[in-house]
C-alpha cells in the first residue's frame, strides 16, 4: 500500500487517534495564544479601528483600478468558516481582507457594545459578562463571529423574545464598491440598514456592529419537561413562547418521533437558597444532549441553576451531538476526567484537516441543515423529516419573524412565531440521497418557511426568490452599484459555489 493511501485511511477509520493526540493539543496551543490576544485586546482603541477602516478601503480602491470587472468576497477563507461547505466562490473572485476582530468601545449608558466584524462569540461573551453585561441573542458555538450571523443569520433560545441576531443590531458600518463609508441605522440610510441582513456581503464590507446589551445575570434556572407525542411538544411549545415574563430562553431537544425535552429558562442572580449549581461547562460534564436526555430515563420534570456562559455554549463542546461521529467514546466517563479539558476541538482545525475522502463520505451519508417554520407545523415538518431522514436528535429553537422589507421577514404584517428546525447527522433511512434536500426544500417553501442557507441549497434562483423578498434588496443592489461590484447572495449560497 502506498504510504499516502494508507495515510488516508488511517485519517478516514481512525480519524479519533489523529484528533485527540494532535489536533485537540493544537487547539489548547491556540488557547493559550489567545490568552495573549486578549491582552492585546485592552490596548484596542477607536484609533487602531479607523486604521483598519483604511485598510479596508486602500484594497477596494487597489482593486477597482486593477481588476473592475472582477467581483469580491472577504478574504476569510472556506476552513474558518462555521459551514460544512467549501466556498468554491472564493477562487475566482477578488478577495478582500477584512480581518478586523477587536472590541471598539463598550457604552453603558447607550447599553451598546460597537465591535469589529471578525471577533467571535467566545471573544466576546465572557468579555461582556465580566463587565456585567451580556448581549440578547448570544450564540451557542464559540467560533461564530458577528459579521457572519449579521451577513448569515443567527438565531438561539431567546429568539423568541428578541428574534433573530441582526435585529439585537442597532448599527452597521459598510463600506461600498467604491471604498466610502456608509453609517446605517433605523433613523440613517435605514433602507439599508435593512437589506444587510442575510445579504452574504453582496452589498458592501462591514466594518463596525453595534449590538445592544442587556444586563448580565449570574445563572440561568433551566426547567427539563419530557414530554411524549408531538401534538403536546407543539401545543406546549406554542404555550411557552408566548409566556415572554417567566421565559428568558425556551428549547426544545426531540430524541425520537414520540419523545422530547422542553426546555424553559429564565436568568437570574439566584438567592442564598441555591444548593445546587450544574457547572455544565467543566471539562468532565456530560454533553449537554445527552443530560438532557437522561429527562426522559426518569420522566420527571427537572430543574437546576446552570452558570450563564455554561448555558450560553452548551452546545459547543459536542458540536450540537456531531463530535460523537468524530471521537466515538469522547462522552465516556474515562475519556471526559483523562483528556475531557482537551475539548472542544477547533472547527477550523477539523476542517482544515479533513481529508477528500472523509469530505465524500459527509456529502454522501451525512445530513447537515437547518429549515425555519410557522411553529404551527412542528408537528407536520417532524413527521416529514422521519420519514424522508430519520435523524435523531433534532434541535428545536422558537423565533420570532417581524414584518419588514429585508430578505427574511415575517409574510404576514404582523409578528409571527417560527421554529428552527436543526437536523445533523446520518441519516437512519435506506435509500437516502443528498439531492432529496430539494424536496425538503420546496415542503419548505410551500409552508411559507426559510432555509438557513450556510449549508447551501438546491433551489433555482426563482424558488430562492419566492422564498426570500428581493425587492428592496434589488434596489438598494442599484443605488450602490452592487452589480459589477459583487455577487448575487444565490452566487454564493447556491450547491455550485459551496461544494
Ligand atoms: C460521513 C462519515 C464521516 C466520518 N467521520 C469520521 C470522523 O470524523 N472520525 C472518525 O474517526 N471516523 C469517521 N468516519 C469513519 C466511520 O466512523 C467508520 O469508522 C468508517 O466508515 C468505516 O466503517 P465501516 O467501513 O466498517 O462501515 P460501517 O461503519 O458499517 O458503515 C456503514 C455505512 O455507513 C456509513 N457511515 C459510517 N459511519 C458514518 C458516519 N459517521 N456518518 C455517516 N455515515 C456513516 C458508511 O459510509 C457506510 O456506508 C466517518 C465515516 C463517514 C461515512
Ligand atoms: N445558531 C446559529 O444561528 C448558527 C448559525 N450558523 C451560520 O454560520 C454563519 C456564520 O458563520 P461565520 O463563520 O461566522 O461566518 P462566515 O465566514 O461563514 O460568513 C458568512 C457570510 O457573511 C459574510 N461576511 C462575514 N463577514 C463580513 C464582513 N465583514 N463584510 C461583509 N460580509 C461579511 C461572508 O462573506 P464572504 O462570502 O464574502 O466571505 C459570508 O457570505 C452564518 O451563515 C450562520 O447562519 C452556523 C451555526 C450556528
Ligand atoms: C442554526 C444552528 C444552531 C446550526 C448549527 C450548525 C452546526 C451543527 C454545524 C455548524 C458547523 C458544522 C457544519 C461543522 C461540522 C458539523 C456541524 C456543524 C458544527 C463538522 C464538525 C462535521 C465534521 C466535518 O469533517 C467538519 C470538521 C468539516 C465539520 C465542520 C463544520
Amino acid at each position: 500500500m502506498r504510504s499516502e493511501s494508507l495515510l488516508e485511511y488511517l485519517l478516514v477509520n481512525f480519524r479519533w487517534v489523529f484528533v485527540v493526540f494532535f489536533l485537540l493539543p493544537c487547539t489548547v496551543l491556540g488557547k493559550i495564544w489567545s490568552v495573549f490576544e486578549k491582552s492585546l485586546w485592552s490596548r484596542h482603541t477607536g484609533l487602531e479601528h479607523e486604521k483598519n477602516l483604511s485598510h479596508v478601503q486602500r484594497q477596494i480602491r487597489h482593486r477597482n483600478k486593477l481588476a473592475p470587472d472582477q467581483v469580491m468576497c472577504t478574504a476569510r477563507p472556506s476552513w474558518r468558516s462555521m459551514t460544512i461547505a467549501d466556498m468554491a466562490y472564493k477562487k475566482y473572485m477578488f478577495n478582500i481582507d477584512v480581518h478586523l476582530d477587536g472590541i471598539v468601545s463598550i457604552n453603558a449608558k447607550t447599553r451598546t457594545v460597537r465591535v469589529e466584524p471578525g471577533i467571535t462569540m467566545g471573544r466576546l461573551i465572557p468579555i461582556l459578562i465580566e463587565s456585567g453585561w451580556t448581549v440578547p441573542v448570544a450564540l451557542d458555538m464559540e467560533d461564530l463571529t458577528i459579521g457572519g450571523l449579521v451577513m448569515g443569520t443567527g438565531l438561539e433560545s431567546s429568539s423568541h423574545k428578541f428574534g433573530l441576531f441582526h435585529e439585537t443590531c442597532t448599527r452597521y458600518e459598510l463600506i461600498t464598491a467604491n471604498g466610502d463609508l456608509i453609517i446605517c441605522s433605523k433613523s440613517e440610510n435605514a433602507d439599508i440598514f435593512e437589506s444587510i441582513p442575510y445579504s452574504y456581503g453582496t452589498l458592501g464590507f462591514l466594518t463596525a456592529v453595534d449590538i445592544q446589551m442587556i444586563p448580565a445575570k449570574k445563572y440561568v434556572k433551566l426547567k427539563y419537561r419530557p414530554i411524549r407525542t408531538l401534538e403536546k411538544m407543539e401545543s406546549r411549545l406554542i404555550v411557552e413562547t408566548n409566556d415572554l415574563e417567566n421565559n428568558d430562553f425556551v428549547e426544545l431537544l426531540i430524541y425520537n418521533k414520540d419523545e422530547g425535552v422542553l426546555m424553559t429558562g429564565k436568568m437570574t442572580d439566584g438567592n442564598r437558597d441555591i444548593k445546587y449549581v450544574n457547572r455544565i461547562g467543566r471539562f468532565y460534564k456530560p454533553w449537554f444532549f445527552k443530560h438532557v436526555e437522561s429527562f426522559l430515563m426518569t420522566w420527571k420534570i427537572g430543574e437546576e441553576y446552570i452558570p450563564l456562559k455554561d448555558y450560553y455554549f452548551r452546545h459547543n463542546k459536542p458540536l450540537f451531538w456531531e463530535i460523537q461521529d468524530i471521537i466515538p467514546f469522547g462522552n465516556h466517563p474515562v475519556f471526559r476526567y483523562l483528556l475531557g479539558w482537551l475539548m472542544p476541538a477547533k472547527v477550523a482545525l477539523l476542517k482544515l484537516t479533513q481529508t477528500d475522502t472523509i469530505k465524500q463520505l459527509y456529502a454522501k451519508h451525512h445530513f447537515i441543515d437547518d429549515f425555519i417554520l410557522p411553529i404551527s407545523s412542528l408537528k407536520k415538518s417532524v413527521q416529514q423529516f422521519h420519514a424522508i431522514l430519520n435523524i435523531y436528535p433534532i434541535w428545536v429553537c422558537p423565533t420570532v419573524l417581524r414584518p419588514g422589507k429585508g430578505l427574511m421577514h415575517s409574510p404576514a404584517t404582523v409578528n409571527n412565531m417560527y421554529i428552527d428546525i436543526g437536523l445533523y447527522g446520518e441519516p437512519k433511512v435506506s435509500k437516502y440521497n443528498p439531492t432529496i434536500l430539494r424536496d425538503l426544500e420546496i415542503f419548505v417553501l410551500k409552508l411559507k418557511g426559510f432555509k438557513m442557507m450556510y449549508a447551501g441549497t438546491y433551489l433555482n434562483i426563482d424558488e430562492f426568490r419566492t422564498m426570500f423578498d428581493h425587492r428592496l434588496y434589488d434596489q438598494i443592489r442599484q443605488n450602490l452599484s452592487c452589480k459589477s461590484n459583487f455577487p448575487e447572495v444565490y452566487d454564493k449560497v447556491n450547491r455550485e459555489a459551496r461544494i
